[in-house]
């Protein structure tokens, strides 16, 4: 599903990204860890082209995005959905026009574009909140606005960055759960970056840990779940115990 190839990505003398080849199947959630400053975001970005490499192709859906043109790039990119750690909603757009924008871009008619973004915010559980501001929400209900406005195009592949760094502990295992609802029904392919490693516990069925630009190691492990992830007044209590012991 995605393919990089001797990937690399420099900043003026900086190289963030050394010479990465890595392979997502298709159907995977596949985790990227690392401390900060790993190249973690930068490898994401360049999956969908928001950076282009200096070196190196990027597969995605089997097309070669580094060799297409602007208005195809444009084209393959709705097959490939974003979200972000602070949302990126438009302030002074309804929770409706934030998930009709990508279909307005897309030039999708209108009867059609109502159908969509109806069914996006019924899978994200936000229908009733149509004509909310993004200031009305809370930051989970906000994911969830990005999530469904991601989903509109009906995407094969849902790169996700840091997708629950603002959120508390109750509010990412909502995510997450969300998360596994669009792998799980719809079939789409996620990319999960965070530095939170129960987060990428939690669901990802294989992960790159990177390290300094470059690949550390590549693991496959069996998901934990998401109800490990709680802030109930006793999980607070259990880890202060476990920590004292
Ligand atoms: N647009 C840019 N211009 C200059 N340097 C950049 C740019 N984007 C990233 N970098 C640098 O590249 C390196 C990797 O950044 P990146 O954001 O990919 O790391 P990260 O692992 O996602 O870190 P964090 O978890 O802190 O976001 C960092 O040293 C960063 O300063």
């Amino acid at each position: 599903m995605i393919k990089l190839h001797k990937v690399s990505k420099s900043f003026s003398q900086f190289q963030a990204i050394k010479s990465i080849s890595l392979t997502i199947n298709k159907g995977e959630i596949y985790g990227i860890i690392g401390t900060s400053g790993a190249g973690k975001s930068t490898l994401l970005r360049l999956m969908n082209l928001l950076e282009v490499p200096n070196e190196g192709d990027v597969e995605v859906n089997g097309q070669q995005l580094t060799k297409l043109t602007s208005k195809s790039l444009r084209q393959a990119r709705q097959s490939i959905g974003m979200i972000f750690q602070h949302f990126n909603l438009v302030a002074n757009k309804t929770v409706y026009d934030n998930v009709a924008v990508s279909l307005e871009l897309a030039k999708i008619p209108k009867q059609e574009r109502k159908n969509r973004v109806i069914e996006c915010l019924q899978f994200v559980g936000l229908e009733k909140l149509l004509d909310k501001y993004p200031a009305e929400l809370s930051g989970g209900q906000k994911q969830r606005v990005a999530i469904a406005r991601a989903l509109a195009n009906r995407p094969e592949v849902l790169l996700c960055d840091e997708p629950t760094s603002s959120l508390d502990p109750n509010t990412t295992a909502e995510i997450l759960g969300v998360l596994e609802n669009v792998n799980k029904s719809l079939g789409v392919t996620i990319v999960i970056v965070s530095h939170e490693m129960e987060v990428i516990k939690s669901i990802c069925n294989r992960v790159t840990v990177m390290a300094d630009g470059e690949i550390h190691d590549t693991v496959c492990i069996e998901p934990a779940g998401i109800a490990n992830i709680s802030n109930s007044p006793n999980w607070f209590v259990e880890q202060l115990v476990k920590g004292g012991e």
